[in-house]
């Protein structure tokens, strides 16, 4: 399809069948998600990323839905907000450091009080392993192992390894969360 007639089945799409659907983005401190979500709406990749103060908002078009993606401080001082803005959502998405060894057993540990939230049941989750584009990263086979992905079992649950920097499996991402709007 030539560019022009794209932009006119794009619009049509978002005019007559348009979807929202909200994605809260998760993970410790510096696991990538203002740089992830900064390269999926467009952006250009930057080893200066500001460290997330609360959380911001950011939206992603992709064809005819628009994913209202909230990016959620990581450190330890705004971990008490995830839950909040997690309940409703259509898909969560932890982000963790796949290079960084010592962060994936706090970030367990805080994936796994957060999934215990009543409120969270049933939410689709996505697990991130960040970074691939590292030396030292760890694959989806030992990152599902070390997160204790496989003893998840009121939602489902998916894992990709990916580089926000070099782009890496990005497409995958945004067909997985689009494939979990809201019906
Ligand atoms: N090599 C590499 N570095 C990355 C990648 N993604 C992010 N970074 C770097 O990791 C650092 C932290 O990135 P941020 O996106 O700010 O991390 P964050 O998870 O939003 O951190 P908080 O906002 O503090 O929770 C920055 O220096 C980024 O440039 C990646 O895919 N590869
Ligand atoms: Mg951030």
């Amino acid at each position: 399809m030539s560019g022009f007639f794209r932009r006119i089945y794009d619009w049509l799409l978002r005019m007559f069948w348009a979807t929202e659907m909200d994605v809260t983005m998760i993970g410790l401190q510096n696991a990538g998600k203002t740089s992830l979500l900064r390269v999926l709406a467009g952006g250009e990749f930057t080893y200066d990323s500001i460290p997330t103060v609360g959380f911001n908002m950011k939206r992603v078009q992709k064809g005819h839905v628009t994913l209202k993606c909230w990016d959620l401080g990581g450190q330890p001082r705004f971990r008490s907000m995830w839950e909040r803005y997690c309940r409703g959502v259509s898909a969560i998405v932890f982000i963790v450091d796949s290079a960084d060894d010592s962060s994936i057993p706090i970030a367990k540990d805080e994936l796994h009080s957060l999934l215990h939230k009543p409120m969270l049941n049933g939410i689709p989750l996505l697990v991130l392993g960040n970074k691939s584009d590292l030396p030292d990263k760890i694959g989806v086979d030992e990152l599902i192992e070390v997160m204790d992905l496989k003893d998840i079992t009121n939602r489902e649950v998916s894992c990709y390894s990916i580089s926000a920097k070099e782009e890496t499996n990005l497409d995958a991402v945004l067909q997985w969360l689009i494939g979990r709007a809201k019906k």
